[in-house]
């Protein structure tokens, strides 16, 4: 229950909490009080005499004392002096009958504050002690209130000084001497707090004082001419001051800068008493201040370019650097995503990697490509971190980077010395050492070979020592420039040293392409050069070594190449030579034998011979083969063995087969027409000619152009040819099948061999490779063979022809495997179109052998 009822008085409410010190000689008056007391006061302690009655005070510490005067031993008046000078402000109630002037005296002197008199009224009593109840309150809740601001005072964090002010002297001498502020406000120094002795690295107030009686000797010169002017401004017209700033002297002479405050304490009367003197440490502030400042000249004069980005990065800020950089001024990219410097030379991968390790590490550092306002691309090397905030959040992104162009160019102009000659900006050694070396990895991966050709220019001395370096060094640049103009941009050209100059040739699938390279080079030096007025002439001769032939290495080939350039210049310089001269000779053979195809090619020299197919059963010829003859001038009859490859690998197959096509049509339709036997003329293919784009037109031409049906063209596809067929060719070979042109697979068993295929494509035909029927029915592995082919065949409803059969050992064996056809020089010989004229004309049956 709350102690305090609305109608209770609050200081007899007090009282209850207080304890009292009675002392009374007599036993029956101290009785009845102390009933009285107990029932008002929270405990009450008796004492008998003066003397009892100080050790029960010094014991008990009671609250208030009540005693009466004559006592033995010692009387009430004696104590309460002992008490006082113990207590000075207890309350002292004092009972007496006496009323004695010299008691009185003492009394008062005393500082008695209550007279109860004897016989005592309680109510009197009861007054009395209510009044000290009220005056122990009033000092309580004084006691309370000093403490809380002593407390505020010492213990606050915030500097207080509190400096002595006199009005008269301040206002006077403001008065009469208003610049000298230092005489106007001395502010000697009364007080001041924990935090300000901190603030100033003493330890007492007492050394402060000793070392500056007032706070003027605590500030600098400046500070002092603005603290008195808030003195006198603001201070004296309304009792404080706004804050402003003051620089301390520490107790080590170092400048303290605070935000102070100036506060007015008046006396009682009103007259100004102190001046207090409120401080906030701003050395933090201020530091953090200057390290903003620093940052921000550090921002600003950086050489690299700064940009800042929030965290959607979106640009916040850039410096200047970055404007002379990128050209871009910050107004018109503030808000905007750097993406918009991108160059576009970096794939969108490389951006997603960037900004995983940016938001993983909180860092990236490397080199980009980006874009100046006027649109130039430039590297730029760059650092871009990510700021957290307290949390950890990405609160910003840092980027400083600078301009590489010039690093680049100067990478670019060291790379290039290292790999090229300055002169001629062909490939120096050290490049066509590795270009050799790639060359001959391609010649390994693709089968084919590679040429080192050696160049040394025929007595480019003389023009040298006759005309001077400034013409020679002009001629070796000319001579770099044929060089290069005679070669394909895959080959390599090299200034070696002086007038040497080297290239190699990759992926080389026909020696003869050398010697056209190499006529091409003698050739283009021949025609004259014109150097500044001169007009000079020049030859160049030639080395050629092969890899893998001539060597396998960069110094053996090289080696033999130069062997191969002194031979050259021995057998009469402006020519070329190969180290080995079997080299020499294919090559050379071959592309004349090139050279005169192509020519038989456009004359229309070739010829096609035609081979009768037979059936076993009855004996009649049931189909051709159409076969291809070169008839040369100087050579003979050259077998298409021979030619057909060198077609294929320059790619006259093309023209040559289409030729084939037309005119083995032609023939058939022509002797049909001429009432000969109608049957079918089988063409070989060349892959080549199969992958042809337009091939299903080109076979649609012949027979519309001839006239002749589908059913009596037969195309031969060879078994490496279909093994490389894509779902186009499946298509192809059955629209052509539907046209009903018929289809047979070539030298059947050579290759793969393979089921898949003699499924998936409609054949119709098998032929059995002449290889099988060599030897049958001794070889007893070519009898298997050809016996597993045709029972193969057989079964997947195909009919098949044995090719190359020369003895009637062979045609028994086939015809008891029951081979249908067959095709050799048992029957026929490929005759001329004449021969084979006569012959479908002569019979329709062969003699059954
Ligand atoms: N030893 C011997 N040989 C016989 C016998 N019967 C026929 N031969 C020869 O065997 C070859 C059969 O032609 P192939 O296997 O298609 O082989 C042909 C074919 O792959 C290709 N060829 C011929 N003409 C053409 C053509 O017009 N176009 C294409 N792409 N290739 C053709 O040239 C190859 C060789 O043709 P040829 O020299 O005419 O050689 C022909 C033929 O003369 C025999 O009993 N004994």
């Amino acid at each position: 229950m709350n102690m305090t009822t609305r109608n209770e008085d609050p200081d007899q409410v007090y009282l209850k909490s207080l304890t009292v010190l009675y002392v009374e000689d007599e036993d029956d008056i101290r009785d009845q009080l102390k009933l009285f007391l107990t029932r008002r006061c929270r405990r009450v302690y008796i004492a008998a005499n003066g003397k009892k009655g100080l050790e029960a005070f010094q014991k008990y510490q009671p609250d208030i004392v009540i005693t009466d005067i004559l006592m033995p031993i010692m009387d009430g008046l004696k104590m309460g002096e002992h008490i006082k000078e113990i207590r000075p402000n207890i309350p002292l109630i004092v009972i007496t009958a006496f009323e004695e002037p010299r008691y009185f005296h003492r009394a008062i002197e005393l500082g008695v504050h209550q007279y109860v008199n004897k016989p005592v009224k309680l109510d009197i009593l009861e007054d009395a002690l209510i009044k000290s109840a009220r005056i122990l309150r009033a000092e309580a809740a004084l006691k309370e209130v000093e403490e809380r601001y002593r407390l505020l005072f010492k213990l606050s964090h915030i500097a207080i000084s509190v400096a002595d002010a006199d009005h008269h002297h301040i206002s006077q001498t403001l008065i009469v001497k208003p610049s000298d502020h230092k005489q106007a406000f001395e502010g000697t120094l009364v007080d001041c707090n924990e935090a300000f002795l901190a603030l100033l690295g003493y330890e007492s107030l007492t050394a402060l004082q000793l070392r500056a009686e007032n706070i003027l000797g605590l500030i600098s010169e400046e500070s002092a001419v603005l603290l008195l002017h808030a003195v006198q401004q603001e201070v004296l017209v309304r009792g404080f001051s706004s804050e402003f700033e003051l620089e301390l002297k520490s107790i080590n002479q170092t400048p303290v800068p605070v935000l102070a405050q100036l506060i007015m304490r008046y006396s009682e009367t009103g007259e100004p008493m102190e001046v207090w003197i409120i401080m906030r440490d701003i050395r933090e502030q201020r530091k953090a201040e200057q390290s903003l400042r620093l940052s921000a000249k550090v921002f600003e004069s950086s050489r690299d370019a700064i940009i800042i980005t929030d965290s959607q990065n979106k640009i916040i800020s850039t410096n200047q650097a970055f404007t002379q950089i990128i050209g871009y001024t910050q107004e018109e990219v503030i808000g905007k995503d750097p993406k918009i410097f991108q160059s576009g030379r970096h794939e969108q991968a490389f951006y997603q990697e960037l900004w995983s390790t940016l938001n993983l590490t909180g860092y990236w550092q490397g080199e980009i490509w980006n874009r100046r306002k006027k649109g130039e691309v430039f590297p730029e090397w760059i650092s871009i971190s990510a700021i957290n905030n307290s949390k950890g959040e990405i609160v910003n992104y840092v980027a400083i980077f600078s301009d590489i162009t010039d690093i680049k160019q100067a990478e670019a102009n060291i790379e290039f010395l290292a790999n090229y000659d300055p002169l001629t900006e062909l490939p120096n050694r050290r490049l066509f050492i590795d270009r050799l070396d790639q060359a001959i990895k391609t010649a390994n991966r693709e089968k084919t070979k590679a040429a080192v050709l050696f160049f040394d220019l025929d007595h480019f001395k003389n023009i040298n020592d006759s005309l001077g370096h400034g013409i020679g060094d002009q001629m070796l640049i000319e001579v770099a420039s044929r060089l290069e103009g005679c070669m394909r941009e895959v080959d390599c050209v090299s200034r070696l040293s002086g007038d040497e100059f080297a290239a190699v040739i990759s992926d080389l699938h026909d020696i003869g392409n050398v010697i056209t390279v190499a006529q091409k080079i003698v050739g283009s030096m021949r025609l004259p050069f014109k150097i500044n007025d001169y007009e000079l002439h020049m030859t160049i001769s030639i080395g050629i070594s092969v890899y893998p032939n001539d060597g396998k290495d960069f110094e053996t080939l090289l080696k033999n190449a130069d062997t191969a350039m002194y031979c050259a210049k021995k057998n009469g310089r402006d020519n070329f030579e190969f180290f080995s001269s079997s080299m020499s000779t294919q090559a050379l053979e071959r592309l004349s034998l090139e050279n005169s195809l192509r020519k038989a090619v456009e004359n229309n020299e070739l010829k096609l011979h035609y081979q009768p197919q037979v059936a076993i059963e009855s004996g009649k010829i049931v189909g051709m083969e159409a076969l291809l003859r070169w008839p040369h001038k100087d050579l003979g009859i050259i077998s298409p063995a021979k030619f057909i490859p060198l077609a294929e690998e320059n790619g006259l197959i093309i023209p040559i087969g289409k030729w084939v096509l037309n005119e083995a049509c032609r023939q058939n339709k022509t002797w049909q027409e001429q009432g000969l036997m109608s049957i079918p003329v089988a063409v070989n293919l060349s892959a080549l000619q199969f992958r042809q784009s337009n091939f299903l037109e080109i076979v649609q031409e012949a027979l519309t152009i001839s006239q002749l049906k589908p059913c009596f063209l037969e195309l031969e596809l060879t078994e490496s040819l279909l093994m490389d067929c894509s779902e186009y060719s499946v298509r192809l070979l059955k629209t052509l099948r539907q046209m009903g042109v018929q289809l047979s697979i070539d030298d059947f068993g050579t290759g793969y061999s393979s089921l898949t295929y003699l499924r998936r494509f409609p054949i119709s035909k098998l032929k059995i490779d002449r290889s099988f029927c060599q030897n049958l029915p001794d070889d007893s592995n070519n009898s298997a063979i050809t016996r597993a082919i045709i029972s193969l065949g057989h079964e997947l409803g195909l009919s098949v022809i044995a090719e190359g059969v020369e003895e009637t050992r062979q045609l028994n064996f086939l015809e008891a495997q029951q081979c249908d056809l067959i095709q050799g020089y048992l029957y026929s010989k490929p005759l001329d179109a004449e021969e084979m004229q006569k012959l479908l004309g002569s019979v329709d049956v062969l003699p059954k052998v």
